[in-house]
C-alpha cells in the first residue's frame, strides 16, 4: 500500500531533469524532497499530479499504475506556493469549490467546509475576498481547499516560500500536525534544508536529477552517505586528514598534525567505500561536535563570533585553508581567544578526501 516510482526519467530539451528515478513513500508518510534550485524536485510533482508526462518509468499507488491516468483522475491534490486559490470567490466558496465539482450535496458541502475552517483555526472568514487575507490565512484557506476533497496523497510545492521566517515555522509545525492527525500520505518539495529536517517522517536529498540520500531527519543530519549531502544539510567542517594506522580495534588518523584514534566501530563512512593507511581523507565534523576544552587535541584563535541565540557560533583559525565553524551553548561564558580544541569523535564521518 504505498506510492512507488518505479525508473522515473524526464528531459526537457537537453535538460535531463530527473534520471531513472525510484522512490516509494509509505502510506501516511510525510516524505521530503529537498535540494538546491534546479535539482528536479518540481518536476517529480508534476509528474506525480499529472501535470507532465513522464518519458520512461512507472507511477505505482495501491496496485494502481498513476502514469495512465489525467490529472483529475489521481488520487493527488497540489498546495502550491502561490496558494493558487480562486480571487473571485470568497473564502468559503474557495473550500468548498472541489466539493462543489465532485457534485456533493449542499449539507455535506457546508459541514465539510467548516470543519476544515475549524481545523486550520480561520473561523470567522468565510465570508471575506481573498485579498483581505494575510499570507498566513491565505496558505489555511490552501490547505483546508485542499484537504476538504480527502485525497488519498497531498502533494507540497514549496507551501511556505511566501512566507516570513516566524511565520513559516509556525505553518509547518501546523501541516506536520494536521498531515499527522490525518494520516494522509504526503511529498512536500522545498528548497529549505531546515524546513525538510523539521517536518518530515523522510528526507530525499536530491542533486541534479538524482536522489543523493534518502532516510531519517537523523540519519540525513547524523550520517551523510556523500560530500554533498554534507554541505547540503546543517552546517559542517571539511578538514583534511591521513590515515596513519589501521589496527583490529582502532584506527589512527594524522589530522591537524595530531594523531587521533577512534575506535573501529565507530568510525562512520560511507556505504561501500574503504581505506588502507596512508590514504588521504576528510574528516567532517558538526560545528557542534567541535568541542573547546582545556586538554583539546589543538589549538586555534578566535577570528568572529556570532550570537545566534541559544548558542554562539565561532570561526576558529587553525591553520587550515577555511576557518572552523564551532556551536557552543551561550550559556558557556569562558571561551578565550586563543582556544584548544577537540572533536566529539564518535560524530565525525570519514570522506574520501576531496
Ligand atoms: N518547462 C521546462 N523547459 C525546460 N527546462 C525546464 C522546464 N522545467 C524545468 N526545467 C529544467 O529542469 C531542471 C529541473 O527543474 P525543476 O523545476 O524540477 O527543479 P527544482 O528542483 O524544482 O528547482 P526550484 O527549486 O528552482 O524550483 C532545471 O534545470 C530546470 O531549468
Amino acid at each position: 500500500m504505498t506510492l512507488s516510482l518505479q525508473g522515473i526519467s524526464k528531459t526537457y530539451e537537453s535538460v535531463e531533469a530527473v534520471k531513472k528515478m525510484d522512490l516509494r513513500v509509505e502510506e501516511g508518510e510525510l516524505l521530503v524532497l529537498v535540494g538546491p534550485s534546479g535539482c528536479g524536485k518540481t518536476t517529480i510533482l508534476r509528474m506525480l499530479a499529472g501535470m507532465i508526462p513522464s518519458d520512461e518509468g512507472k507511477i505505482l499507488f495501491r496496485q494502481q499504475n498513476l502514469s495512465l491516468l489525467p490529472p483529475e483522475k489521481r488520487p493527488t491534490v497540489t498546495v502550491f506556493q502561490d496558494y493558487a486559490l480562486f480571487p473571485h470567490m470568497n473564502v468559503a466558496q474557495n473550500i468548498a469549490y472541489g466539493l462543489k465539482v465532485r457534485g456533493v450535496s449542499k449539507a455535506v458541502i457546508q459541514q465539510k467546509t467548516s470543519d476544515f475552517m475549524k481545523l486550520m483555526q480561520i473561523e470567522g472568514l468565510e465570508k471575506r475576498n481573498i485579498n483581505e487575507l494575510s499570507g498566513g490565512q491565505k496558505q489555511r484557506v490552501a490547505l483546508a481547499r485542499a484537504m476538504v476533497v480527502d485525497p488519498d496523497i497531498l502533494l507540497f510545492d514549496e507551501p511556505l516560500s511566501s512566507l516570513d521566517a516566524k511565520l513559516r515555522v509556525e505553518m509547518r509545525e501546523e501541516i506536520r500536525h494536521i498531515q499527522q492527525k490525518t494520516g494522509i500520505t504526503a511529498v512536500y518539495v522545498t528548497h529549505d534544508q531546515e524546513e525538510a529536517l523539521a517536518i518530515a517522517d523522510r528526507v530525499a536529498v536530491m542533486n541534479q536529477g538524482v536522489i543523493e540520500q534518502i532516510g531519517t531527519p537523523e540519519e540525513i543530519y547524523y550520517q551523510p552517505a556523500t560530500v554533498f549531502v554534507a554541505d547540503f544539510i546543517g552546517f559542517g567542517n571539511f578538514i583534511p586528514a591521513r590515515v596513519k594506522q589501521i589496527s583490529k580495534d582502532a584506527i589512527d588518523f594524522i589530522c591537524l598534525e595530531k594523531t587521533f584514534r577512534q575506535p573501529v566501530s565507530q568510525v562512520k563512512v560511507p556505504q561501500g567505500w574503504h581505506f588502507s593507511p596512508e590514504d588521504p581523507v576528510t574528516l567532517f565534523v558538526r560545528p557542534e561536535s567541535l568541542l573547546p576544552n582545556t586538554d583539546g587535541l589543538f589549538s586555534g584563535r578566535i577570528l568572529q563570533k556570532s550570537f545566534l541565540g541559544a548558542s554562539t557560533r565561532f570561526m576558529i583559525d587553525s591553520g587550515l585553508e577555511y576557518p572552523l565553524k564551532m556551536d557552543v551553548l551561550t550559556s558557556i561564558h569562558s571561551i578565550s581567544p586563543g582556544i584548544l580544541l577537540s572533536f566529539d569523535i564518535a560524530e565525525v564521518v570519514l570522506f574520501p578526501a576531496i
